[in-house]
Formats: C-alpha cells, sequence, structure tokens
C-alpha cells in the first residue's frame, strides 16, 4: 500500500523533542513527566483551532473518472504544485495519453502509468478551511475488490463516482457500482456522495443527470443508505465544473446544489468519539536508535491522548509511557479521535508492539475475545466453513461457525433463521470463532476472507 500517511522515523531528530537537553540525567521515565503538562485534552481540543480531519474512499466502476476527479480536487486545492502537475502533462502526452494526466497525481505508480489503472490504494492529503481530507483512493477494477475493501474500512464517508455517458451508465450499473456501494454500506459508511460524472460528455443534460439520481437514489436506499445521507452533484473531472467552482452557466445553470468541495466540508466523520475510552489501532512499528526506540503510528479510533501518558497494549497487555506526539507528522502536546497520530514509547519492547495491535488505558482495556457476532455481506457462498478474519492489518485464522439469521438490507430485519448456506449478495448475521484471542470489540469493521478470496465484509455487532 503507497500510504503517505502520517509517521516520521523515529530517528528523527524532531520526534525526539526537547526531551535531551538540560535533562540528560535524568531516567526515560523522569524525562516524559517533566515534559507532561497534564492538560485537559478535550479542552485543549475544543479552544484549538486545529481542523477536523475526516478520511473518504473514492468507490465507483473502473474508468468512471475517479482517479481524474480526485487528481482535479488535490490540484484545484493547491495539495499539488502546478510543476508537478506540468511534469506529469508532459509524460502523458509523450506516451499518447494526455488525459490521464490528472489521474496521475493519484495513481503513482509506474506500472499503473502505463495501463492506465488504479491497483494499489494511494492515500492523498488536501486541506481546506475547516478540515484536514485524506482520500482513500478505491481502484474500479474487479480483481482490486481486497484493496477496496482495506479502502472501506478505514472511511468516514464515501465518494461514489458515475460515468454518465451513454451505455456507460448502464453498464456501470450492472458492474461495481452497486457491489461498492453495498460494500461501504455494509462496513458502517452512513453517508455517500454522488458525483455525477462526465456531464461533459452528455452535454449537461439535466434529464439525463435526474434519471441516474433517480435510480442509484432507489438502489442505494434498499441498500440501507437513509436518503438524508445521500446527495447528487453533476460534475466534470476533466474540465472542473462543480468540484471545487461553480459550473459555467452554460454547462450546469440548472443545478443549485453544493459543489463536490461543499458537500464534503459538510460531511461530518461518522465516529469520532472523543469522550470515548482511548483505542488505537496500530499501522505502523517504527524501530529507531538508543535514543529514541520505538514509534507506533496509526489513526486514533476513540478517545485522546497526551505525552505523558501510560498506555496499554492488547493482546500483550504490556504498558508504555508516551514520549512524544506527531499529528499529521506535526509534533504536538496531544491527539483526539480522527487524527493520524505517531508516538514516540518509552519503556517498552518492541517484540510487544505489532501492526494490528490496538493501544487503549488499563483503566479501560479494548476487551480480547474468541467468538463474535457480526452482520455481514455476503460476496461468495457462505456456510459453516474455514476463514480468516481481517481487521486492518490483522488476521487471524478462524471458522463460521453458525449462520444466525439472513436479514433485510436496508431494514436489518430476520427474513430466514438458521439458513444452511447464504448466497452471495445478502446480508446475513453470523458467529465466528477465532483460534486465538484477539483484541475486538463492537462496532469494528472486518473482513472474512478464505483461500485467498474476499467471502464477506462487515460490522461485528
Ligand atoms: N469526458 C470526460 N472524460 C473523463 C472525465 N473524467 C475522466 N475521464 C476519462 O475517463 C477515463 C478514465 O478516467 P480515470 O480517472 O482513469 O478513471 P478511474 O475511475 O480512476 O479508473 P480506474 O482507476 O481504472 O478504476 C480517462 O480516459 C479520462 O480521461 C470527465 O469528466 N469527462
Amino acid at each position: 500500500m503507497k500510504s503517505k500517511a502520517a509517521g516520521s522515523k523515529p530517528g528523527d531528530k524532531k520526534a525526539q523533542g526537547d526531551l535531551a537537553g538540560g535533562m540528560n540525567n535524568l531516567s526515560v521515565e523522569e524525562k516524559v513527566t517533566v515534559k507532561s503538562k497534564n492538560l485537559n485534552v478535550l479542552d485543549e481540543y475544543s479552544k484549538s483551532k486545529r481542523k477536523k480531519s475526516a478520511n473518504f474512499v473514492v468507490i465507483g466502476h473502473v474508468d468512471a473518472g475517479k482517479s481524474t476527479l480526485m487528481g482535479r480536487l488535490l490540484a484545484d486545492q493547491g495539495a499539488i504544485d502546478q510543476r508537478t502537475l506540468d511534469k506529469y502533462r508532459k509524460e502523458a502526452e509523450k506516451i499518447g495519453k494526455g488525459s490521464f494526466a490528472l489521474a496521475w497525481v493519484l495513481d503513482q505508480g509506474s506500472e499503473e502509468r502505463a495501463r492506465g489503472v488504479t491497483i494499489d490504494i494511494a492515500t492523498n492529503k488536501f486541506e481546506t478551511d475547516n478540515t484536514a481530507f485524506t482520500i482513500v483512493d478505491a481502484p474500479g477494477h474487479r480483481d482490486f475488490v481486497p484493496n477496496m475493501i482495506a479502502g472501506a474500512s478505514q472511511a468516514d464517508f464515501a465518494v461514489l463516482v458515475i460515468d454518465s455517458s451513454i451505455g456507460k451508465f448502464e453498464s456501470g450499473l450492472k458492474g461495481q457500482t452497486k457491489e461498492h456501494a453495498l460494500l461501504v454500506r455494509s462496513m458502517g459508511v452512513q453517508k455517500i456522495i454522488v458525483a455525477v460524472n462526465k456531464m461533459d460528455a452528455v452535454q449537461w443534460d439535466k434529464e439525463r443527470f435526474t434519471e441516474i439520481e433517480q435510480q442509484i437514489s432507489s438502489f442505494l436506499t434498499t441498500a440501507g443508505f437513509l436518503e438524508k445521507n445521500i446527495s447528487f452533484i453533476p460534475c466534470s473531472g476533466v474540465l472542473g465544473d462543480n468540484i471545487t467552482r461553480r459550473s459555467e452557466e452554460a454547462n450546469a445553470s440548472w443545478y443549485r446544489g453544493r459543489t463536490l468541495i461543499e458537500e464534503l466540508e459538510t460531511s461530518e466523520p461518522y465516529t469520532h468519539a472523543l469522550d470515548k475510552p482511548l483505542r488505537m489501532t496500530i499501522g505502523d512499528v517504527f524501530r529507531g536508535g538508543v535514543q529514541n526506540p520505538i514509534s507506533i503510528s496509526g489513526r486514533l479510533d476513540a478517545g485522546s491522548l497526551q505525552i505523558g501518558d501510560q498506555i496499554l497494549t492488547m493482546p500483550s497487555g504490556e504498558k508504555a509511557l508516551i514520549r512524544s506526539v506527531e499529528v499529521d507528522s506535526e509534533p504536538s502536546d496531544w491527539a483526539v479521535a480522527g487524527q493520524n497520530v505517531t508516538l514516540n514509547l518509552a519503556n517498552i519492547d518492541p517484540v510487544h508492539l505489532r501492526s494490528g495491535d490496538v493501544v487503549c488505558r488499563a483503566s479501560a482495556p479494548i476487551p480480547t475475545i474468541t467468538t463474535f457476532t457480526a452482520k455481514v455481506l455476503a460476496f461468495e457462498h457462505l456456510m459453516p466453513m474455514l476463514v480468516d478474519v481481517h481487521r486492518g492489518r490483522l488476521h487471524v485464522p478462524a471458522r463460521i461457525s453458525k449462520l444466525v439469521a439472513s436479514l433485510d438490507k436496508a431494514s436489518g430485519a430476520a427474513l430466514k433463521k438458521r439458513p444452511k448456506i447464504v448466497s452471495p449478495g445478502t446480508v446475513a448475521r453470523v458467529v465466528v470463532e477465532m483460534d486465538q484471542a484477539v483484541p475486538l470489540e463492537a462496532p469494528t469493521r472486518i473482513v472474512l476472507r478464505s483461500g485467498g478470496t474476499t467471502v464477506a465484509a462487515g460490522l461485528l455487532e
């Protein structure tokens, strides 16, 4: 994964903070205590002008224009400098793919450039006045569904990109459009913004837009999205209409709604449980030198923390002290849920830290469990069978031990109790037993895989 997520190497001078200097004679613990300010983090957060953070996943059929649209968003928001953009444009023209230049802002791998298809998940960041956004660009190609699931598992909301051109909308609807939308909903994403893209290719035809709006809207509501959480924007990634600027008069003059960026700004991250117990899933572990032995990075799922706090890591049950904190690669005294952070730790052996482990506090530890019930969307036939449970980068051998019921997608009501088999496209409640105890609690997003294929994805109950 080409993640550019927060995280400097622990050898960085900056990460060591000013713990050195005149405090060389103190033990690590004493140094940390000296640095700790004992802040009321939630007060600090509400006083601070710090921007809220939001992650969104971009989904849609192959070639719907996802990368171009997001490249446009990044370029217009100033996240890409003009020189880089010009360079991409020149390179693209050299191999006769001029129109791909914007997409390259996201699809940075050379293999992807040659094929013009997004393979991996790229994370990209941009900011507005109020929010720091991270885009997880999900690929539209059929083979890449597992990557898209990883993207969806980090998302606060989704942008569904639809190709409005004649024939393309229809084939997309039969292709990944529905599959992706159903998947993000099953993973607990509640809000979806539909970018009705390539409107330039249908001469900004209002009737075409309305037809697409009606069809997608009826599908999304049966997939369990509430009408108030769905919005539609007629736009063109290539031309930039209704992305960060209003459409030209001659184009969608009939549209008075929000631009994509305005819609993103009004989308509140769905769970930033600031006042809940601390939870942070470790993404990466960095080992450094003697001075600065160990750092971890990841996103704070819930709660808050500050320099000097003692944390507990699960499942090892080991404690550690927070020496320094970085939020989005900038030094900070504290961090709250929703932020991407790097923590430099003291008093812990790195063998106790692995990506996928969970950071919490001894006063409110995350439970470690071996059995759970989940509401999942099936991609393959489900029956009592062996599976691997994936949560972020954690994966554990397990088995589906019981099919409790198949469920109505919209209401979640039981349709059939104790089915013998659940067919693809069905939402079901299942019981899963894992081979080892794992730190997991509701409503974590999980994926079930078997023999290298994703068989189901959903939420722990
Ligand atoms: N007319 C028109 N063409 C567009 C627009 N946006 C993208 N395209 C073209 O559509 C094709 C696919 O665009 P991409 O941005 O690569 O599509 P994608 O959805 O990211 O594709 P994958 O990464 O393969 O899933 C390219 O030829 C683009 O130039 C648009 O707004 N209008």
